[in-house]
């Protein structure tokens, strides 16, 4: 069978597992599933409008906000992972891996270049890391519900200031509380337990992925946060009533980084709480890189347990398919910008030595010459047309992959914050799990060679004017 890691296709996304650092399936011993959103893909229509209403309710109920709210209803489109709330300024935005805010909404209504530049721009504020309590990470699809509801009470205070007094930050401390609430009173889970089917994608081929893989004789575990109640509901559903036996330890009720070492409930060989020494122990395994853990939250999931624990991570993306699919139909349109890119960086070369050219001239002369200043007038206003024309093929271009926020991965064209975390944390990352169906469990993982600037030399727009320049000197 053909590998499919890193394997590209010009049509559609197939599946591909792909590789940020080497990873030998061989020296892998141990392999741990988190659940939620890994081995059960949640449906965003019925399961995030749970939350959604849910949290709702409580607001109004118990906490006094204007029974309008109940009727604007869930739209599971508005918001994506990677995004971050602003609380005290009621805004959610969108950053590069430099942690520069690209995107930022206030409520419904986004900011204009100069609004967001005012706030967030650190050559006019002071820097910010975005790390305090006053912003909050969406950085699992649970935070979905959290960020349209704000957004959506965010609107109603700023459209009716006598009807709800509660600053920005606090009615952010209230949804949080709000839907939390939903996830531990049984609002979501009870739904979910009667009718499974109605929130949960089946995935036909996940049974046979995590049977291949304890067939490979690797000790296999369950950790998940959930309870044990909900984990069976699930469970049941995605795998079917043998799903124990897939396991040789099952945690609930826990994450990868979790607890004391005394604090744990144990009935066989299924555990609430614990301790990860305890799970190493178990596991047989000395040293956390024998683990490979697979799931879908960025920070518990899978930045904590590599930079804390040492295991190896594979993170779920289930908005890969998605991204890479819009990514591939619209090759072309990516080509045209890259075209713009080297026009916009050829002329700002010939700008610069214009520039240059007519201050020597002035220098030398005390005033320019007309024939200089003509052709600098021509490339300043060919400059301004392409630097708009790219402004808005790239506005397009990301308008394609959703119509707010853009491409999940990247921020204009540079990667983005979230595209930045999975670089950097997560050592595989696909769009699901039985995507490593296709592949073997003995499989050597290895990853592409790392581009710096540099390594491009010959593509570099200063490489290109500076040869210009010796070419005319
Ligand atoms: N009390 C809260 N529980 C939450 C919240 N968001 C999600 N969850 C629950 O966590 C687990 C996730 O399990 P995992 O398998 O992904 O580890 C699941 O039971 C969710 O309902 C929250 O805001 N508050
Ligand atoms: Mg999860």
């Amino acid at each position: 069978m053909p590998s499919l890691v890193n394997q590209s296709s010009n049509k559609r996304y197939l599946g591909q597992v792909f590789c940020n650092r080497n990873l030998n399936m061989q020296k892998i011993s141990a392999i741990g599933f988190d659940m939620d959103y890994t081995l059960s893909e949640y449906i965003p229509e019925s399961f995030e409008t749970l939350a959604y209403e849910g949290a709702v309710q409580k607001l109004v109920t118990h906490l006094g906000y204007p029974p309008e709210l109940l009727e604007i209803p869930y739209d599971h489109t508005k918001f994506v992972r990677g995004l971050v709330i602003d609380k005290p300024r009621g805004n959610i935005i969108k950053m590069d891996r430099h942690k520069y805010v690209k995107i930022a909404y206030h409520g419904s209504r986004k900011l204009t270049e100069v609004e967001r530049k005012a706030v967030y721009d650190p050559n006019n504020t002071t820097w910010d890391s975005f790390t305090g309590s006053g912003y909050a990470v969406v950085d699992t699809l649970f935070s979905l519900p959290d960020a349209f509801l704000f957004s959506a009470i965010v609107d109603f205070k700023d459209s009716n200031p006598d009807r709800l007094s509660k600053s920005y930050e606090e009615i952010f401390k209230d949804v949080r509380t709000s839907v939390d609430l939903c996830h531990r009173d049984g609002v979501i889970k009870d739904k979910v337990a009667l009718d499974p089917g109605k929130y949960i994608h089946k995935d036909e081929h996940l049974k046979e992925t995590l049977d291949m893989w304890r067939e490979s004789g690797r000790k296999m575990f369950l950790l998940t946060n959930s309870l044990y109640d909900f984990t069976k509901v699930v469970m049941n559903f995605v795998y079917g009533p043998a799903w124990q036996d897939v396991f040789d330890i099952i945690i609930v009720g826990a994450c990868p980084m979790f607890g004391e070492a005394s604090s744990y409930l144990e009935e066989g060989k299924t555990f609430q709480g614990g301790h990860w020494k305890h799970l190493h122990n178990l596991l047989g395994v000395s040293s956390g890189s024998r683990i490979l853990y697979v799931g879908d939250h960025m920070y518990s999931d899978i930045l904590r347990s590599k930079r804390q624990l040492g295991w190896r991570t594979m993170l779920v993306i289930p908005e890969l398919e998605h991204q890479i699919n819009v990514m591939l139909e619209q090759t072309g349109h990516f080509e045209k910008l890259e075209e713009l890119r080297c026009i916009r960086d050829e002329l700002d070369g010939w700008v610069n030595t214009l520039e240059q050219a007519a201050a020597d001239i002035e220098r030398k002369q005390g005033n320019d010459t007309p024939t200089e200043e003509d052709e600098l007038e021509e490339a300043w206003a060919e400059q301004k047309r392409i630097r708009a024309m790219l402004r808005e093929e790239t506005k397009a271009y990301h308008k394609k992959f959703h119509p707010q926020w853009g491409q999940l991965f990247k921020t204009g064209y540079q990667n983005s914050r979230f595209a930045l975390q999975v670089e950097n944390y997560a050592c595989l990352y696909s769009s699901r799990v039985s995507n490593f169906r296709h592949l073997s469990v003995e499989m050597n993982f290895r990853c592409m060679s790392d581009v710096m600037p540099h390594d491009r030399i010959s593509e570099n727009p200063v490489t290109r004017f500076l040869l210009r320049r010796g070419r005319d000197n």
